[in-house]
C-alpha cells in the first residue's frame, strides 16, 4: 500500500510539527483542530518556521511555497478523513478524548486507512480497541521539536499487523526519522525514562532543594543535558507532563511515580509551561 495523503488531527505543537515535517517530505497533509483559531495558529507556526529556514539557506522560497501547498487546514473530520491512506492523531495526553477519536475516524475513514497515534504515554491496544479496525492501529511517538529530533517510537498493539508496522516505519523513515520499536507498556521507553527524571527535579523544588535554575544548571552542566529537566518541562508542556505521570502511576499502580503535587498545582492553576507562557519560568510571545 502506498501512502499519499497524510490527515494530521490536533494542530498543537506536536501536530504542526509533524504535518510539516510529512508536507516536507512529499506528502499531501490535511491539518485538523477543533477551532479554525487552533488550526490558524498551527499553521502560522509551520509558516513562521519553513520562513526560518529560508533565512537560514536550508530550503529557497520556492520550495517553502510548494511545502505550504501541499497542507490543506480544516476544521472538519469528514475532509480530514475521507482521502487519508495514514492518520495521525496528536490531540490532548486524554484516553477518553482519543477514544472517542478513534471511534469517529473508524467510522469516516476508508477501510484501508491506517489510523495512529502520538501519544506518550497511553496504551495503544487500548486506543485500538475503541475502533472495528485494531490491526491497523499503531503508536507512532514523535519528539518534540519535531523538525529537529531523529526518533520516532513505534509500538504495536496487540492486534497490529505487520504489514501496517512495515508501512509506518517506512514512513517514519521518509520522513528523516529514526524509527525504534518499542513494546506497548505505559510511557513505552522514552516517557517512563524521562519523565521520573523531570517529576523528581520537580520534587526537588517543591521540597525546597534547590531553585529551578540550579536544578537546570546541574542538569545542563552537570550531565550535558541539552536543556535542563524544568526548561524541558515547560517546553513539553506541564499538562503533558502530569498526564504522562499519572499514566505510569495508575498503569503500573507503583508509588514511585506519584505525580508531584507542585506539578498538579501548576497545571490547576493553568501553568502549563511554554505554550501558556508560565511554568517554572515566564515567557513572551512564542
Ligand atoms: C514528551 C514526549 O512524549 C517526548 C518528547 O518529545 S520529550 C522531549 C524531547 N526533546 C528534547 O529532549 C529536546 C531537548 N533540547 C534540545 O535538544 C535543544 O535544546 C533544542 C534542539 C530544542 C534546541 O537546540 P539549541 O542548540 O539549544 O538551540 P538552537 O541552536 O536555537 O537550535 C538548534 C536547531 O534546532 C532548531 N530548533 C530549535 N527549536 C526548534 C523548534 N521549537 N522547532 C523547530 N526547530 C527548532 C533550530 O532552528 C536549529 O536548527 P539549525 O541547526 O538547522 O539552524
Ligand atoms: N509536548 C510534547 O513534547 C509531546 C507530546 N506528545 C503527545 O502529542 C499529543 C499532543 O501534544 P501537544 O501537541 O504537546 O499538545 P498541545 O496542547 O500543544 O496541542 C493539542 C491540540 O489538539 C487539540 N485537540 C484537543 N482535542 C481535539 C480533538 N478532539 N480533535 C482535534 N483536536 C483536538 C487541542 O485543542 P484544545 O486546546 O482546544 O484542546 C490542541 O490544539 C499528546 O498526546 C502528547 O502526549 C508526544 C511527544 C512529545
Amino acid at each position: 500500500m502506498e501512502i499519499r495523503q497524510i490527515s494530521v488531527i490536533g494542530a498543537g505543537q506536536m501536530g504542526s510539527g509533524i504535518a510539516q515535517v510529512a508536507a516536507q517530505a512529499g506528502f499531501q497533509v490535511t491539518l485538523l483542530d477543533v477551532s479554525e483559531a487552533f488550526v490558524k495558529r498551527g499553521m502560522e507556526r509551520i509558516a513562521r518556521q519553513l520562513e526560518r529556514g529560508v533565512a537560514k539557506g536550508k530550503w529557497t522560497a520556492a520550495e517553502k511555497d510548494a511545502v505550504l501547498s501541499r497542507l490543506q487546514p480544516t476544521v472538519q473530520l469528514e475532509e480530514a478523513a475521507k482521502d487519508a491512506d495514514m492518520v495521525i492523531e496528536a490531540v490532548v495526553e486524554k484516553m477518553e478524548v482519543k477514544t472517542d477519536l478513534f471511534r469517529q475516524l473508524d467510522q469516516k475513514c476508508p477501510t484501508h486507512t491506517i489510523l495512529a497515534s502520538n501519544t506518550s504515554s497511553l496504551p495503544i491496544t487500548e486506543i485500538a480497541a475503541a475502533t472495528s479496525r485494531p490491526e491497523r492501529v499503531i503508536g507512532m511517538h514523535f519528539m518534540n521539536p519535531v523538525p529537529v529530533m531523529k526518533l520516532v517510537e513505534i509500538i504495536r498493539g496487540l492486534a497490529t499487523q505487520d504489514e501496517v508496522y512495515a508501512i509506518v516505519k517506512e514512513l517514519a523513515e521518509a520522513m528523516g526519522k529514526v524509527p525504534v520499536e518499542v513494546n506497548d507498556f505505559p510511557g513505552f521507553v522514552s516517557n517512563r525514562v524521562l519523565m521520573p527524571m523531570i517529576n523528581e527535579a520537580i520534587y526537588a523544588v517543591y521540597e525546597g532543594v534547590a531553585e529551578p535554575e540550579a536544578v537546570d544548571q546541574v542538569m545542563k552542566l552537570g550531565m550535558n543535558h541539552p536543556m535542563g529537566p524544568l526548561t524541558l518541562a515547560d517546553f513539553i508542556g506541564l499538562d503533558t507532563c502530569l498526564y504522562i505521570m499519572e499514566t505510569l502511576y495508575e498503569g503500573f499502580g507503583d508509588s514511585k511515580y506519584r505525580p508531584c503535587p507542585l506539578l498538579r498545582k501548576y497545571v490547576k492553576a493553568g501553568w502549563l509551561g511554554k505554550k501558556s507562557g508560565r511554568g517554572f519560568y515566564q515567557y513572551e510571545g512564542e
